[in-house]
């Protein structure tokens, strides 16, 4: 017989917060939001915890190196997305895993021939003083020297000058090899007052640079995502087609969790991905699992091993599954059911399989409020996308600057996925493509949302998450509809998009 449950499905647009007492502990400075990512015994402690409870979503025009590495350094993580080859993707982790936090890859590149005022150009757009001068313009490239806004003037010089007749040549300035360690870059950069110190290799290559003002920047990152040999800590996405050679691959290159990308996560598809990874490969990397929406979808993936299990349908800000297939819960309603069978899973097992929100936050507070409702952390794909360090172009549309952000299921986003498999036909699209505000670089946006974070959980009288999970009080808000309206996504033309 069919089922309809009694209740209205509810979004976290419906809830608020009702303060708690807050005493003299409770201050922003003495919050602490670090969070368990994957199952751990009742009483222990999870083998993977992060110290923002924020990630970001499995999504090309989100998760790439260059957003991981940001994202780690301020205490969230990534998922590098799997819309893509394998080696492609495990080349992305590779990638994170490589970096030497404080060495960064050289993005502001010149050469000799250019003019002043191209390099002027570059460097006003950039808001950067100083860019790498290489043989062929190119980060990797033979490096031949620096040029900055104080080797030049627009006044003094002619701006159709090449590079070359202002830089300071590569001869006369310091660098240093590969093996330097960070801490002697460092001295090296206040010994002879530089702003860059370019690493370079035996034959001649720049390899990266190590910038003055990242020494500030490092000083701050005191909640870095890191393992035990100091590497950033990244995931990936997988899928329930190509896991047998995509999972070893992600593990060898180093991946410290994965999860498996779908839109409804309750199938056997799933439970095969996840008995594979845990055993036939004895459980070499966690494996999380999602989506899904209510406490039987959880309590199966839980019970085929999953690391952790995300929750959400149809309420992404590029998501249209709802409009298309009918399929979905208001994340307010989902979070509630599968929190509550997440904690009967507890007490009946003695493991506690983490919890992640995923999708449709529109507002930072809504993080606070799939907190209280207990989620143990929460992913995000808007949010990211509009920031400097994710992959999608910066595009100006009538004067105001926006990046591209395109939902997994759009034509967009398969058009890159199928194209291995031949497969360029999709029936109906499940996402959109379209643009988001451009909001300028993840450090400030994420020290901004934690402030929030902890602004309202010191309200609530909650210096911990599993405090906050416990003692929360919340309210509904009169009527309002799940229509999630305030997602500023606009629509690019002809991208499938009924509502978002
Ligand atoms: N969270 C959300 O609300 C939504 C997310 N998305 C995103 O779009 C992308 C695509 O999602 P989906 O379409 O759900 O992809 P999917 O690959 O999980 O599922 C597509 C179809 O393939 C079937 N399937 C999966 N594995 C199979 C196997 N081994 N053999 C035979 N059939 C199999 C599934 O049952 C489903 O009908 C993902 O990145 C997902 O995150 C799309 C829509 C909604
Ligand atoms: O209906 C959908 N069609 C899509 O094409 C699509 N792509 C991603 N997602 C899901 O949306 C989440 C990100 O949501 P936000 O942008 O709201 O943070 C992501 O984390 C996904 O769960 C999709 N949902
Ligand atoms: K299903």
């Amino acid at each position: 017989m069919v089922v309809i449950l009694p209740e209205v499905s509810r979004t976290l647009n419906e809830y608020l917060l009702v303060p708690n007492l807050t005493t003299e502990e409770c201050t922003p400075d003495n919050v602490d939001l670090s969070t368990p990512i994957v199952r751990y015994p009742v009483g222990g402690e999870s083998p993977l915890r992060i110290a923002v409870p924020l990630v970001s979503a499995i999504m090309q025009a989100v998760s790439s190196p260059r957003l991981a590495i940001a994202l780690a350094q301020t205490g969230g993580l990534s998922f590098i997305h799997q819309n893509q080859g394998i080696a492609e993707q495990a080349e992305s982790v590779s990638a994170v895993k490589r970096h030497k936090a404080g060495f960064r890859h050289s993005d502001i590149n010149t050469k000799p021939s250019a003019t002043l005022g191209e390099v002027s150009r570059l460097l006003r757009a950039a808001e950067r003083d100083i860019a790498v001068v290489t043989e062929d313009g190119s980060a990797g490239g033979r490096f031949v020297g620096l040029i900055s806004t104080a080797d030049f003037h627009p006044h003094r010089h002619d701006l159709n000058d090449t590079v070359e007749s202002r830089m300071r040549p590569a001869a006369g300035l310091v660098t240093a090899p590969p093996t330097i360690s960070l801490s002697d870059a460092n001295t090296l950069i206040w010994d002879h007052r530089l702003d860059l110190l370019p690493i370079v290799t035996d034959n001649g290559h720049l390899a990266s640079i190590v910038l003055r003002r990242d020494y500030e920047l490092h000083k701050q990152f005191r909640n870095e995502s890191i393992d035990d040999d100091k590497r950033f800590r990244v995931g990936a996405g997988v899928n329930t087609r190509d896991y047998r050679d995509r999972i070893p691959a992600l593990v060898e290159a180093g991946a410290d969790v994965l999860c498996i990308d779908s839109s409804d996560g309750y199938s056997v598809w799933q439970r095969n991905t996840l008995q594979y990874a845990v055993g036939e490969l004895g459980g070499a990397v966690p494996v999380g699992a999602g989506n899904v929406v209510d406490g039987r979808g959880f309590r199966y993936l839980a019970e085929a091993g999953a690391a952790f299990v995300k929750v959400g349908i149809g309420g992404g800000s590029i998501c249209i599954t709802r409009d298309q297939k009918g399929i979905g819960r208001g994340q307010a309603s989902a979070l509630i059911d599968v929190v509550a069978e997440r904690d009967r899973y507890a007490q009946e097992t003695g493991v506690y399989v983490p919890v992640c929100c995923d999708g449709g936050l529109l507002a930072d507070y809504h993080m606070a409020i799939a907190l209280a409702l207990g989620a143990d952390f929460i992913m995000l794909g808007r949010y990211f996308a509009r920031f400097d360090e994710s992959p999608s172009n910066l595009v100006n549309l009538d004067g105001q600057l926006y990046k591209e952000y395109w939902g997994e299921g759009s034509q967009r986003a398969r058009n890159v996925a199928r194209y291995d498999q031949g497969e360029t036909e999709m029936p109906f699209e499940e996402g959109v493509d379209g643009y988001v505000p451009y909001a300028g670089s993840l450090y400030p946006n994420i020290a901004r949302t934690v402030s929030k974070l902890r602004a309202t959980m010191v309200s609530c009288g909650a210096v911990t998450v599993p405090a906050f999970h416990r003692d929360a009080v919340l309210v509904q808000v009169s009527q309002q509809s799940y229509e999630q309206n305030g997602a500023e996504v606009r629509l690019r033309s002809g991208s499938g998009g009924s509502g978002q």
